[in-house]
């Protein structure tokens, strides 16, 4: 697993780091680092190739000057361009300068002739987009980018973008993750993240934010053993569809069936459909017909009207684990009485996207992961929230990130197959939040295998499931054999 800690904790750690280090050698070996990933990207060849560093007013632009200082010394041309000449870091300007790097104030020229920009104008001080002058330059910038701990312009806490920033080709970061790193547009705008360690490790308590590695999600990935038969490994209920979308109904039923070697049960109109490509499952007409499950799975395509209110009040009645999707999401939100209906302590996952959030728990806005907080401990249930990077929130303030490597997987019918692997991960009995996030992982990868280049249907993606678990597993399998 990936930690992923605040600017707050981040900060925090390292003053106490400083406190017993000396003075400056925190940033000389970030710089270090920064300095060993920039050759790295001029290869082949590093001496007389042009690198320009964009330096700010703080320690983000000393760590760029420091790394210069590096650069030059292996026979780098190295060309400082600074936005607040009064405030770049004295020290790391002293030592770019007794390398024999230029500095200059007017940067069109190094910027325009760059093989490689250093972007060392903010850090993790900063606020806001870009300032004109800055964002002047960078709209100049054809070469790649290195981005000294993320790319200027990004809010550093939740990834956003909210005018001029910088797109990295890569970033550098020290320490540890920080959350623009995993999160939606600072996830896009960070390129490859390489980690250089500052010795912050000891100071970092635990993760405001986890990432689970695929390594992770296969060895979570409930598989049978010698003893186990179909009951054993959990039975997934079904309810969904309805005659204008049975389709939806197909997907999830079709999700939960190969996610798990635990049964399906269905309940709901599409029995028909479900039979025809899922003989497998167990189709009956009503709740009350189905027989025991562990966990249901109940929205997708459902509708709102009281016929689902009906079916929604049985499955929260029955105490077992579930997984609320689309339009049992917004039943709940439109019906409030209905969340008295749970028993405590039953374990709930509910998967809305930004609109379905903001009809239970207001707008989302800018902070992804402080919404899904909220609406996880106002609720009392597991939120994963939809979106290029997914966030999963528990109740007691874990929070879990999936950020997405492609959108392959935003297509129509492709939050039912989601649906449906967490609904099966559920009845498995898995942790809700850790159901969650590896089934947002299997769900991504599955995009991602299916598309191979060009856009795909959810039927696709659903096809592609048992290959994703098969690639999570082996990485499972290739790190503790
Ligand atoms: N601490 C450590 O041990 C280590 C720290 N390290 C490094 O230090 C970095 C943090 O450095 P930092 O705190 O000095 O501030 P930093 O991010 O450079 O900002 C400077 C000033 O910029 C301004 N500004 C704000 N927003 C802006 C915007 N949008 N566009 C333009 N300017 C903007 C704002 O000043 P203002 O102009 O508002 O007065 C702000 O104060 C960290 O990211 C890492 O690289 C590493 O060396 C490892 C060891
Ligand atoms: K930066």
């Amino acid at each position: 697993m990936k930690g992923v800690w605040t600017t707050d904790h981040v900060r925090e750690a390292e003053n106490r780091l400083l406190a017993r280090v000396p003075d400056g050698s925190l940033m000389r070996k970030a710089a270090f680092g920064l300095a060993t990933v920039a050759l790295r990207m001029l290869d082949p060849g590093v001496v007389g190739r042009r690198v320009t560093l964009l330096v700010g007013a703080g320690n983000n632009g000393g760590d760029a000057l420091w790394a210069g200082a590096f650069l030059r010394r292996r026979g780098v041309a190295v060309t400082a361009v600074l936005l607040a000449p009064d405030r770049a870091h004295p020290e790391g300007l002293a030592a770019l300068r007794k390398a024999g790097g230029r500095v200059t104030t007017e940067g069109h020229d190094a910027v325009r002739r760059a093989d490689l920009v250093i972007d060392g104008i903010v850090g993790l001080s900063a606020r806001g987009p870009l300032r004109p002058a800055a964002a002047e330059l960078v709209e100049l910038i054809t070469a790649p980018v290195l981005a000294v701990d993320l790319p200027s312009g990004v809010e550093p806490d939740t990834g956003v973008v909210n005018g001029p920033a910088v797109t990295a080709t890569a970033t550098v970061t020290f320490g540890c993750h920080k959350p623009l790193h995993v999160l939606g547009e600072g996830a896009k705008r960070s390129g490859e993240v390489h980690l250089v360690d500052i010795g912050l490790g000891p100071e970092l308590g635990e993760p405001d934010i986890t990432v689970l590695e695929p390594a992770d999600v296969g060895r979570l990935w409930p598989v049978p053993g010698p003893s186990d038969d179909k009951y054993t490994q959990g039975v997934t209920g079904v309810a969904a569809g309805s005659a204008t979308y049975p389709g939806a109904a197909v997907l999830a039923a079709g999700a939960a069936t190969l996610a798990t070697s635990g049964m399906v049960r269905y309940t709901g109109p599409a029995a028909d459909p479900i039979r025809a490509r899922w003989p497998e499952v167990v189709a009956t007409g009503s709740i009350g017909d189905t027989g025991r499950v562990q966990a249901w799975v109940i929205g997708p395509g459902m509708g709102t009207g009281p016929g689902g209110r009906d079916v929604l009040t049985q499955v929260l009645e029955a105490g077992v684990a579930v997984c609320a999707d689309a339009d049992a999401i917004t039943l709940l939100a439109n019906h409030k009485d209905l969340w008295d209906l749970r028993e405590p302590g039953t374990p709930m996952v509910i998967t809305p996207h930004d609109r379905e959030f903001a009809r239970l728990a207001g707008e989302v806005g800018d902070d992804r992961v402080a919404a899904a907080l909220r609406a996880a401990r106002r609720h009392d249930v597991v939120v994963l929230l939809k979106g290029h990077s997914t966030v999963v929130a528990a109740p007691d303030g874990r929070v879990l990130v999936n950020p997405a490597r492609s959108s392959w997987a935003a297509t129509a019918g492709s939050g039912d197959v989601l649906s449906g692997l967490i609904g099966s991960l559920l009845a498995a009995g898995l942790d809700p939040w850790l159901a969650a996030g590896c089934a947002a992982a299997a769900h991504e990868l599955a995009g991602e295998l299916a598309a191979d280049g060009a856009p795909i249907p959810a039927g696709s993606l659903l096809s592609e499931v048992p290959n994703a678990i098969r690639v999570l597993r082996a990485a499972a399998a290739s790190v503790s054999p």
